[in-house]
């Protein structure tokens, strides 16, 4: 019996990546910055947490000494475990891209060695032709926001006349995207995915990876909240994946939360959607049940990458930290002889960083499953590693990137 489950912890950095510099990240490290204000009593918030970061399941399994080799060193104010017993490492990212997409393909097997297009920073992000082209095909009397944007921010700000109007807001970031947000009940759900869908067509030529629904609920700024109705419509990836080559193989692929998103339905057998760390866990643990052998469990943590790193939300961030941490032994519980589990991230977003962007960093890599033997891995070349790990643990013939650790 070979089965894989992979959890990816989404934005959960590690620091240290060597080209850092290139993307205005040199010194970005999500796990030690959240740890050193742990330590010093700035990831304190009552009600939620307080002192220092507390991961003893993920030290036992590597983390304090993958932190080490990525970064330099120990994270502050956390304490090493007596004994490890996970296989563990960091891995660089050589897709030039930090964004969602970039990460999770190259983590299964197929790295991004192209440039994304981007939007401009400085006056209107979008080009008046596609303003036009998206008002008359989604049939709507204009747009707002047309800018760079936090998501949480710009419907605060734009909310009450979105109602209004009827206009969309559009908005875009340092990643590839064209973000729509609209009010669920105003504008419509349905209205708003059939607008992205659209948008996903016009947005093919100008390269951008993935235009987002972002749905919202909510009468005033104040209380205006993003919902979990949240699509991704991604590009396909440029080369089949580890995904399509399980799925050539006869194998199945249980894409939990944000995976199939990602990977634009490619490659996926089966989607569980859940909202929130939590449920995302539960659906995780369901698809362990019902993974036969031979299949991938592939999960997408969506909570400390949305919630809390684009939020600078450090005690949020530890607190969904710690409470991952604390389900690990329920994965535990689950193996069967065969199994391995594989917990990595797809960039970083560290929520002491200026901005509200991803991070260049290097991501914890950890293996763990009953019968595979603790050992440093070290540094890997490309997180492609992962997936051609995972392709060889499954017993599927190994694939043009990476190399494994197993
Ligand atoms: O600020 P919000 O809307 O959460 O946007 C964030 O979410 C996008 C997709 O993950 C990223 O590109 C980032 O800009
Ligand atoms: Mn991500
Ligand atoms: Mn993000």
């Amino acid at each position: 019996m070979a089965r894989a489950f992979l959890f990816v912890l989404d934005s959960f950095g590690v620091g240290g990546a060597p080209d850092a510099a290139a993307y205005g990240d040199e010194g970005a490290d999500t796990l030690g910055h959240i740890a050193e204000f742990c330590a010093a009593g700035a990831g304190d918030r009552a009600g939620l947490r307080s002192g220092p970061l507390c991961l003893p399941n993920m030290s036992e399994l590597g983390l304090m000494h993958i932190a080490r080799a990525a970064s330099g060193q120990f994270p502050a104010g956390m304490s090493l475990p007596e004994k490890v017993y996970g296989v563990y490492g960091t891995a660089n990212e050589i897709s030039r891209g930090k964004d969602t997409p970039s990460g999770h393909w190259e983590i299964a097997g197929t790295p991004v060695n192209f440039d994304w297009g981007y939007f401009p920073t400085e006056g209107d992000a979008f080009p008046p032709e596609l303003i036009e082209a998206l008002c008359r095909d989604g049939d709507v009397l204009g747009i707002l926001g047309n800018c760079h944007a936090s998501g949480t921010e710009i419907i605060a700000r734009l909310g009450e006349e979105h109602i209004r109007t009827g206009k969309p807001i559009c908005y875009t970031s340092s990643d590839s995207v064209f973000q729509v947000a609209a009010h669920e009940a105003h504008f419509g759900l349905e209205r708003l995915l059939t607008f992205c869908r659209i948008a996903r067509g016009l947005l093919d030529p100008y390269n951008i990876g993935r235009v987002i629904a972002r749905p919202f609920i909510g009468q005033s700024a104040s209380t205006f909240q993003r919902t979990g109705n949240r699509r991704d419509f991604s590009v396909l990836p440029p080369e089949p994946t580890l995904l399509d080559r399980l799925l050539q193989n006869g194998r199945h692929v249980h894409a939990v939360g944000k995976i199939g998103d990602i990977f634009a339905h490619q490659g996926i057998s089966r989607v569980i959607k859940a909202t929130g760390n939590e449920a995302l866990m539960d659906a995780s643990l369901s698809a362990i049940d019902a993974a036969n052998d031979g299949d991938l469990v592939f999960t997408n943590f969506v909570d400390f990458d949305m919630n809390y790193g684009h939020r600078r939300d450090v005690p949020g961030y530890a607190a969904a930290l710690e409470a991952f941490d604390a389900r690990l032994p329920e994965v535990h519980k689950k193996l069967k002889p065969g199994d391995l589990v594989v917990l990595t991230a797809d960039h970083g977003c560290d929520p002491t960083w200026r901005g509200t962007d991803h991070t260049r960093e290097r991501v914890p890599v950890i293996a763990f499953g009953p019968g595979i033997r603790s050992r440093s891995i070290g540094v890997r070349r490309t997180y492609a590693d992962i997936g051609e790990s995972i392709a060889r643990h499954l017993g599927i013939p190994a694939g043009p990137h990476g190399r494994s650790f197993l």
